[in-house]
């Protein structure tokens, strides 16, 4: 029995939707499940800015197991130890932050796939990705279902963007506004009109590399800009986002209700 099909890659890979997501950063599996059955394509399990850690984000991925939305999990940072970890606990598909040379996107492609192709480490069969062993080709067949997203979140970024994309292994770009905002000295401002140029100039570079480009982004000209520019995979809110809102919506209702 082979390692399970990962829809999101297949779907970036074969089809034209453009797949929509939501950022999971409470940390918390009852949050997750919820939002799994919400509708979206995607969700992505924050570990970068979400208080979460390995075991935190395996109760997710478990939560969330029966749900169509796909579990994206981010990665704080792109360590080896840490890619062989989430890819152990189950994750598929990995977001890894602040990828800014061609060098370290080999190192994050190598991370996530087994020898010949890579250097991951050889223990699933101890995980939940193999069904703790019971998924017998695990092993055989895993490399081939890892779907692994860098992000391009600074003007090091963007700089090294050809060579990025050339690093086989890296099967999709996130553009991160927010980050690339504060790196070009407009913290906070990432609808400003020199990042929008930036990021539109940024996703023709990734499609003609062939790749898939998405992007996060709360700000609707943003999203504009990067649909029109051909995104194919968007995260347009996050659970934090929501739960703000609508707590301060419901108080705000009720006061003036009473
Ligand atoms: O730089 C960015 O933009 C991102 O990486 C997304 C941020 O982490 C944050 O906006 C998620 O809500």
């Amino acid at each position: 029995m082979p390692a399970p099909v990962n829809p999101f890659k297949k779907a970036l890979c074969e089809g034209q939707d453009l797949l929509i997501g939501l950022w999971v950063a409470l940390a918390n599996s009852h949050a997750a499940e919820i939002v799994a059955g919400a509708g979206f394509d995607w969700i992505l399990l924050d570990g970068e800015h979400g208080p979460n850690d390995i075991p935190l984000l395996a109760q997710q991925l478990a939560a969330v197991a029966r749900h169509p939305a796909h579990p994206i999990v981010r990665l704080p940072m792109g360590e080896t130890w840490l890619i062989k970890q989430a890819l152990d606990i189950g994750a598929q598909t990995l977001l890894i932050p602040m990828v800014e040379t061609g060098e370290q996107a080999a190192q994050i492609a190598s991370a996530c796939r087994y020898p010949p192709e890579g250097n991951r480490g050889m223990g699933a069969s101890l995980g939940r990705a193999s069904d703790f062993g019971r998924i017998k080709d695990y092993a055989e067949t895993a490399n081939r279902e890892i779907c692994l997203v860098a992000q391009i979140e600074s003007r090091l970024g963007v700089d090294n963007a050809d060579a990025i994309l050339a690093t086989p292994g890296i099967d999709a770009i996130l553009i991160g506004p927010a980050d690339l905002a504060a790196d070009m000295g407009y913290p906070g401002t990432s609808s400003h009109p020199e990042v929008k140029a930036v990021v539109e100039a940024l996703i023709a570079r990734i499609r003609a590399a062939g790749k898939p480009a998405g992007i996060m982004t709360t700000d609707p000209d943003m999203l504009a800009v990067a649909k029109s520019a051909g995104i194919r995979f968007a995260g347009i809110g996050s659970d934090v986002g929501l739960l703000m809102s609508g707590a301060a919506a419901l108080a705000k209702a009720s006061r003036q209700a009473s």
